[in-house]
């Protein structure tokens, strides 16, 4: 059987991504009738690697000294009580870490004892990569402090702004969908390489609208900014995304970025792929500029 065939056998793309994003790929007419950009951050406006290899093991190195630090702090409470109930509800879960109850005047051998049910908590959800709220909301206060001291700088790849400046004067608004937290967001795209992005987006959503690989989530989204979802289109690294996403009625594109998982054989047939986003900038002409406000086709 020749390699192609084995691959598509497989349902496994092998280096597909690199042959492919250098091929042809239909992506005409994706913009028409578009009011709305939605954005997913992770492989698709920001590279992997900056979440995976910064802001990931920020949190793994700093979770102890973050919790010592705030311990007594409400916020800080507030983010455990998340993943106390989070545990109870995996306690099936292969490894699960539960999270004993506490006060802050606790003494300071059971304060000790849930520190680290709780460092080892995080650890456990980071290893599987989850999507959870609570670890989320954790994350993002953490990143807070990283940020503002310029530890850490977001990560957005250089063709993004120039796109999303194009979508705005055509008269588009655009959202982040992300399992990051909003503030974890606001953070990234606030304290970005490019500078403060923040006043490029109309609104950002996270886990609390709901997970991104429900349909109810993109159909709770369209409902918020007030669209028919077929007058918005999804950008996305990930297929378990981009279906339901499609499922509720928007328009869905891949975005094939360096170090992004590859796509099969059926991903390439089934929705249009980026590998920029200057493949649906819009060349905005004087004119248009000068008509802001009305939606382009
Ligand atoms: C908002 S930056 C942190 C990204 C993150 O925590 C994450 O899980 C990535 O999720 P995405 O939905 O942007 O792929
Ligand atoms: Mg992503």
């Amino acid at each position: 059987m020749s390699d192609r065939r084995l691959r598509r056998r497989q349902g496994t793309a092998g280096t597909d991504n690199k042959r492919r994003a250098d091929g042809p790929h239909d992506i005409s007419g994706l913009l028409d009738g578009v009011s709305v950009v939605l954005l997913d951050i992770e492989g698709t406006t920001t590279p992997i690697t900056f979440v995976k290899d910064e802001l990931f093991p920020y949190v793994r190195s700093h979770v102890r000294q973050h919790l010592e630090e705030h311990w007594q702090e409400e916020e800080c409470q507030e983010d455990i009580a998340a993943l106390r109930k989070q545990a109870k509800e995996d306690k099936e879960m292969d490894g699960v870490v539960l999270v004993p109850e506490c006060t802050t005047d606790d003494d300071e051998e059971t304060r000790k004892k849930v520190l680290s049910a709780v460092v080892d908590n995080v650890l456990w959800n980071m290893d599987a990569d989850r999507k959870v709220t609570a670890l989320k909301q954790l994350q993002g206060h953490m990143w807070r402090a990283a940020y503002q001291t310029g530890k850490i700088k977001g990560e957005v790849y250089p063709d993004v702004v120039p796109a999303i400046r194009g979508w705005l004067e055509t008269g588009r608004q655009v959202y982040i969908y992300s399992s990051g937290s909003v503030e974890a967001q606001k953070l990234l795209f606030g304290f970005s390489s490019e500078g403060d992005l923040l006043e490029l987006f109309s609104g950002h959503f996270d886990t609390t609208t709901g997970l991104k690989v429900e349909t109810e989530s993109y159909r709770r989204i369209a409902k918020a900014v007030g669209c028919d979802p077929a007058n918005i289109l999804f950008l996305t690294d990930v297929v378990r995304e981009a279906k339901p996403s499609r499922e509720a009625g928007m328009k869905t594109c891949l975005t094939v970025r360096p170090g992004n998982a590859p796509l099969t054989e059926e991903d390439w047939a089934n929705y249009p792929v980026i590998k920029s986003f200057s493949e649906l900038a819009c060349n905005v002409s004087p004119t248009k500029m000068r008509s802001r406000g009305k939606a382009a086709t």
